[in-house]
C-alpha cells in the first residue's frame, strides 16, 4: 500500500487503481510540479468537534457579541432554510445557484446593518469554537517547507478565515486566499463586502479575478484538490494546464444520500473524517526524499 492512510475505514474510492496511478504520477512530478487547491469551511476546518457542529466563518460572526439578538435570529433562520438546500442531494448545482445568491445576499444585508468593527475580529475568532482539522499543523507546515503553493478558495469570509489560520500559527507565505472580504469605512466599521459574492456554486473562473497567480505557477500542472461540496470541484478552473488532479472530498453530512454523487466526482471520499490524515499521507509520499 503506497499510502497507509488510504486503508482508514473512513476512505471510499470508486476506482482505487486509478487513485494509485494518479498518486504515482504526482510522485514522479515531485513537489516542484505540485499545487494544492482547497476549500476552507468544513474542509480545512472541522465539521464536528466532541459531537457538536463546528462553526463556519459566517457562523463565527453570527454567534458573536457584535451581532444583535434580533439579527442573530434572522441569520439562524436563513441558515436553517438555505443550508438544507445547499446540500440537497435531489437538486442540481444549477438549481441551487440562485438560491445561494439569495442566501448570501440576505445575510450580507443583515450583517451590514450591524456596525461590525474590524478591530473586534481577532477577539471574536479567539472566543469562537473554530477549529482546523486534526493534522492541520503537518499539512500547512509540509506545504510551506516544500514550497508548495496552497490556494484557499472559500465562499466564507476571508477576514475570518485568515484570522483562524493566523491564530493557529500556520498562515505561511505560500498561502493565497480568494474569498468574500469585508469592506470597512475610515472608522473601521464594516459597510459592505468587496467584489462579487462568492457562494458554494460559483467557485470557478467567473470569480477568479487574480489570474496572475495561476500564470505565475503555470508549471505546477499536478493538483491536489480538497473540498466538501460538489461546488468545490470547479475550484481548479483557473489552472489552464492540468496534467494530473487528485480530488479529495470530505463527506460530512447527508452521508447516505450523497455518497454515490461524491464517489462519481471525487477520487477519494472521506466519510465523517475529521482529520487531514489522507492529504498528509499523500503529501508525505510525494515530498519524501528517497
Ligand atoms: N450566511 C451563510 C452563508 C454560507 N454559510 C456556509 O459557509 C460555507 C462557505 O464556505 P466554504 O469555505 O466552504 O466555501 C458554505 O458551505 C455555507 O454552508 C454560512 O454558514 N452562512
Ligand atoms: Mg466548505
Amino acid at each position: 500500500m503506497l499510502i497507509p492512510e488510504l486503508s482508514k475505514d473512513t476512505v471510499r474510492m470508486k476506482d482505487p487503481e486509478k487513485v494509485q496511478e494518479l498518486i504515482l504520477a504526482l510522485k514522479s512530478g515531485g513537489d516542484k510540479k505540485l499545487q494544492v487547491i482547497s476549500d476552507f469551511d468544513m474542509t480545512l476546518s472541522r465539521f464536528k468537534y466532541n459531537g457538536k457542529r463546528s462553526p463556519t466563518c459566517y457562523n463565527i460572526i453570527d454567534n458573536s457579541k457584535m451581532i444583535s439578538d434580533d439579527c442573530r435570529k434572522k441569520l439562524k433562520d436563513l441558515f436553517n432554510i438555505y443550508y438544507p438546500l445547499e446540500i440537497d442531494p435531489n437538486r442540481t448545482s444549477q438549481e441551487k445557484f440562485p438560491l445561494m445568491v439569495e442566501w448570501w445576499s440576505k445575510a450580507h444585508t443583515l450583517l451590514c446593518e450591524q456596525r461590525i468593527e474590524k478591530q473586534m475580529l481577532a477577539q471574536v475568532v479567539k472566543e469562537s469554537q473554530a477549529r482546523l482539522r486534526e493534522g492541520f499543523e503537518e499539512f500547512f507546515d509540509t506545504l510551506h517547507q516544500s514550497e508548495i503553493p496552497l490556494f484557499i478558495f472559500s465562499a466564507g469570509i476571508g477576514d475570518v478565515l485568515e484570522e483562524i489560520i493566523r491564530q493557529a500559527g500556520v498562515y505561511h507565505s505560500n498561502i493565497k486566499v480568494v474569498s468574500n472580504y469585508m469592506n470597512f469605512d475610515d472608522n473601521g466599521v464594516m459597510n459592505g463586502f468587496k467584489g462579487e459574492i462568492i457562494h458554494t456554486y460559483n467557485k470557478n473562473n467567473s470569480v477568479l479575478r487574480d489570474t496572475e497567480y495561476f500564470q505565475q505557477i503555470s508549471h505546477r500542472t499536478n493538483i491536489i484538490l480538497l473540498g466538501d461540496t460538489l461546488g468545490d470541484l470547479t475550484m481548479s478552473e483557473g489552472v489552464t494546464n492540468v496534467e494530473n488532479i487528485v480530488r479529495i472530498g470530505f463527506l460530512n453530512d447527508k452521508v447516505e444520500e450523497l455518497t454515490d454523487q461524491f464517489l462519481q466526482s471525487y477520487d477519494i471520499v472521506l466519510i465523517r473524517d475529521e482529520t487531514l490524515d489522507v492529504a498528509n499521507g499523500i503529501l508525505n509520499f510525494i515530498t519524501a526524499k528517497d
